[in-house]
């Protein structure tokens, strides 16, 4: 048996339950009218009405006497006082530091934090302001108008929330969005309407490592420097909030654009530390300020109210009797308040990340139930899709309604009937209809069971006068508390979160087996099927022309393949020759590109190719190119191009082009507007031989004078056969000649890679 099982008051409370298990709220309200009055309690604008829970006085007597067993109280004074009370991690959770006043004193590691925060917070109010006043300027001169907030769970979750909370008190003229999925879906729709000149990006991580935030922000960055040009645009356009200050500089991000916090904020804990800059420029520095003076209310109470009146206390004691006694398993939390529609996501991060836990601080195994689900939606829109079940499904799920007296937009009857459906919800719950009552109203037996509602079905009513920047700083603080005061019961610690890191690493290994597609795969046959099916998706939507992919591009030639890879500059290179077959290539090839990822490969070769396939093997090298399977070689989509096509394609300007490649031999391309036309003049009959023959290298050697003169010969011949806008030579015999008529460009050798890059634009 466990130590919690052990207690005298989980005893205690294990007898109670059975005596409690059958009580009907109808009957504990009928023999106390003052119920709503005992068993509510009131802390930093914020009532609780936990009458409609399935509790007596003495279910609440056995509560606290547990919650002292645990010594609740000294933990959450530990925690107060900066010990590291995140055992797993050695560290404090000093939250509650980030909203003390001014001149309060909280030390860590025997250093008072609380000036720190304050300078943090100062700084972060002269930029809020700056971005409000519009004195902050893009790289084009303009006022910044968009901020777009980069981040994901704590430091998406708490901005994102707080700023649809307080949305009614933001500056409209602003334009705030929030970034945090690594599908790149979010980052596009977040800015397809805006202009990078106009645009700040907020860069929210705790660590500035995480996959997701780190992708976006480079995302972010490249979409910004492909209209700013230059990279000093980073240094106006990104602001970082992290610990991490180093990666922050290495980003490019400077000192005055970081806005630090300490390791002893938790991430789920962060919304109003730094972390919380997007929300104090939307509604700017003041509110921000009333929004901590609410933590701090709350937190305050928290410290100081005895449990029996403790907000957070009742909440979490609560929570830890219906999980464990009554074994419920979820909670709903429905806030009747449009501007809350975020708080249920952001309250899974914060009870679920932190109370999610299977062992006990000291590592043993816990044999209760912890952490229960919190989900929900805002009333009424919930009314009308899962409250079914709530009322009359098989579970018990305990319900938290959060309303206000005012509405922040009032007009007609709105809030008049939003408040009657909330209150009419807990009292539907609590109570229900009995059979007698249905079938009083003359509902046909066969219907009766139907329409009875059970009843007994518990939940709270948190209530608050106004929704404001100070009431909604005390409300998440009251959750924050009234999960720690789970955690103390079930001796866990809240605030690690070692269960998210498997997934993580398994992330990493398993894209890296995605983008190579060579690599063989060690999973189970599930897992293996599903990356499989994958790179076949993958590979499906670079061969569509879909998305923007790696390429891969070997230029053959008959002394060297040389290779290049589209997201880098550098170039590889190995010999080739006479005997030179597919198979050795690909063997000298693989080991030399092994630290290179690639979604798809171009090959440029010399030889005749008509619709991607080679018609003959290119008379340079050695045998079976023609049909060697190159797709199956390098598992990803392949496209084999002529290599003066390739290079034509990287040298093309537009119009109509004809392209002549002057090396061992002739090699040309036409392309009319932006369609490539494969050519084969090499081997047409012209004098006695071929106009290869003419122009070629061996040719040159021979006679340079007469080469030279034959090169002109063949551009005027082509010019009037193929009409082009321009001609442009290539190959690495065009040094040789001097002047070049006009209307004939000099093309680059290193051309032929960005033609082969550029194919994977080009439709198929
Ligand atoms: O702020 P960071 O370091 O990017 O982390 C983001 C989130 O990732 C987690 O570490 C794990 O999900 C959360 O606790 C945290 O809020």
């Amino acid at each position: 048996m466990s130590t919690l099982r052990s207690k005298d008051a989980w005893q205690a409370l294990e007898r109670h339950y059975e005596s409690m298990r059958k009580r009907r709220l109808r009957d504990l309200f009928a023999r106390d009218a003052d119920r709503a009055k005992h068993f509510s309690a009131e802390a930093a604008g914020w009532r609780l009405d936990y009458s409609k829970h399935r509790v007596s006085h003495a279910t609440m007597q056995h509560l606290f006497a547990l919650a002292r067993e645990c010594k609740l109280e000294a933990r959450r004074d530990a925690m107060f006082a900066g010990d590291k009370v995140n055992n797993t991690e050695h560290r404090a959770a000093l939250h509650i530091a980030l909203r003390a006043p001014a001149g309060s004193v909280i030390e860590c590691d025997g250093e008072n934090v609380v000036p720190g925060v304050h300078a943090t917070l100062d700084r972060m109010a002269v930029f809020a302001d700056a971005v409000r006043n519009g004195d902050l300027i893009g790289f084009s001169g303009k006022r910044i108008r968009n901020i777009v907030n980069i981040g994901i769970g704590g430091s998406d979750l708490g901005p994102v929330m707080a700023y649809e909370a307080l949305r009614h008190y933001s500056d409209r003229t602003l334009r705030m969005r929030f970034v945090s999925n690594v599908d790149h879906t979010d980052f596009a729709e977040a800015v397809r309407d805006l202009e990078p000149e106009e645009t700040l990006f907020i860069v929210a991580s705790k660590t500035f490592t995480t996959l997701e935030t780190m992708t976006n922000a480079h995302t972010a960055r490249d979409w910004l420097l492909a209209a700013a040009g230059s990279k000093q645009a980073v240094k106006k356009h990104f602001v970082a909030l992290s610990t991490n200050r180093e990666a922050v500089r290495k980003f490019g991000i400077p000192a005055m654009h970081t806005f630090g916090f300490e390791d002893w904020v938790g991430g789920r804990y962060s919304m109003d530390s730094a972390i919380g800059l997007s929300t104090m420029i939307a509604i700017g520095p003041r509110a921000f300020g009333e929004m901590l003076d609410g933590f701090h209310a709350m937190d305050e109470h928290f410290r100081n109210a005895p449990l029996e009146e403790n907000l957070p206390a009742i909440m979490g004691l609560l929570s830890v009797w219906y999980t464990d006694f009554f074994g419920a398993e979820t909670v709903a939390v429905l806030p009747y308040e449009q501007y809350l529609k975020r708080f249920p996501a952001y309250l899974q991060q914060l009870t679920m990340e932190s109370n999610g836990k299977r062992v006990t601080r000291g590592g043993k195994a816990v044999d209760v139930a912890t952490g229960p689900v919190f989900w929900g939606e805002p009333g009424t829109n919930g009314q009308h899709s899962f409250y079914q079940l709530i009322h009359q499904g098989t579970r018990l799920i305990p319900c938290d309604f959060i309303a206000f007296g005012q509405s922040l937009n009032p007009s007609g009857r709105h809030h008049d009937l939003l408040l009657a459906n909330v209150i009419a919800q807990a009292e539907a719950l609590a109570f229900g209809k009995t059979l007698k009552e249905v079938r009083d109203e003359g509902v046909p037996a066969s219907l009766a069971p139907h329409k009875v509602f059970e009843g007994n079905r518990p939940s709270s009513l948190l209530t608050a006068q106004r929704l404001t920047p100070a009431t909604l700083g005390a409300l998440v603080a009251l959750y924050e508390h009234s999960v720690f005061v789970q955690a103390a019961i079930w001796d866990i610690n809240p605030f690690d979160q070692w269960g998210v890191e498997l997934g993580k690493v398994l992330a990493k290994k398993v894209a890296e087996e995605i983008e190579s597609p060579r690599k063989r795969l060690a999973h189970d046959a599930s897992t293996n099927h599903a990356i499989r099916w994958y790179r076949k998706a993958r590979a499906q939507t670079v061969s569509d022309g879909l998305g923007t992919p790696t390429v891969l591009v070997l230029d053959i030639g008959g002394t060297h393949v040389k290779i290049r890879i589209s997201d880098r500059d550098e170039m590889r290179r190995f010999k080739s020759g006479p005997n030179l077959t597919p198979q050795d290539m690909m063997d000298k090839l693989l080991p030399l590109i092994e630290d290179w990822r690639y979604d798809a490969v171009t090959l440029g070769v010399p030889a005749p190719v008509i619709q991607g396939r080679l018609r003959t093997d290119p008379i340079n090298l050695g045998k079976g190119w023609k049909d060697f399977d190159f797709r199956r070689a390098f598992n990803c989509p392949v496209r084999v191009v002529n290599d003066a096509a390739m290079q034509a394609l990287g040298s093309y300007q537009g119009g109509r082009m004809l392209f002549l490649g002057l090396g061992t031999g002739l090699g040309s391309a036409l392309i009319i507007d932006g369609v490539l036309q494969p050519t084969e003049l090499s081997h047409m009959p012209w004098r006695e031989h071929t106009y290869e023959h003419y122009v070629s290298d061996k040719f040159y050697n021979e006679n340079k004078d007469a080469w030279a003169e034959n090169v002109l010969e063949l551009i005027r011949v082509m010019r009037n056969a193929f009409m082009p806008d321009y001609v442009m030579l290539g190959g690495g015999n065009v040094r040789h000649l001097k002047d070049l008529p006009d209307g004939v460009l000099r093309g680059e050798n290193g051309n032929a890679f960005d033609g082969g890059f550029r194919i994977w634009e080009l439709p198929r």
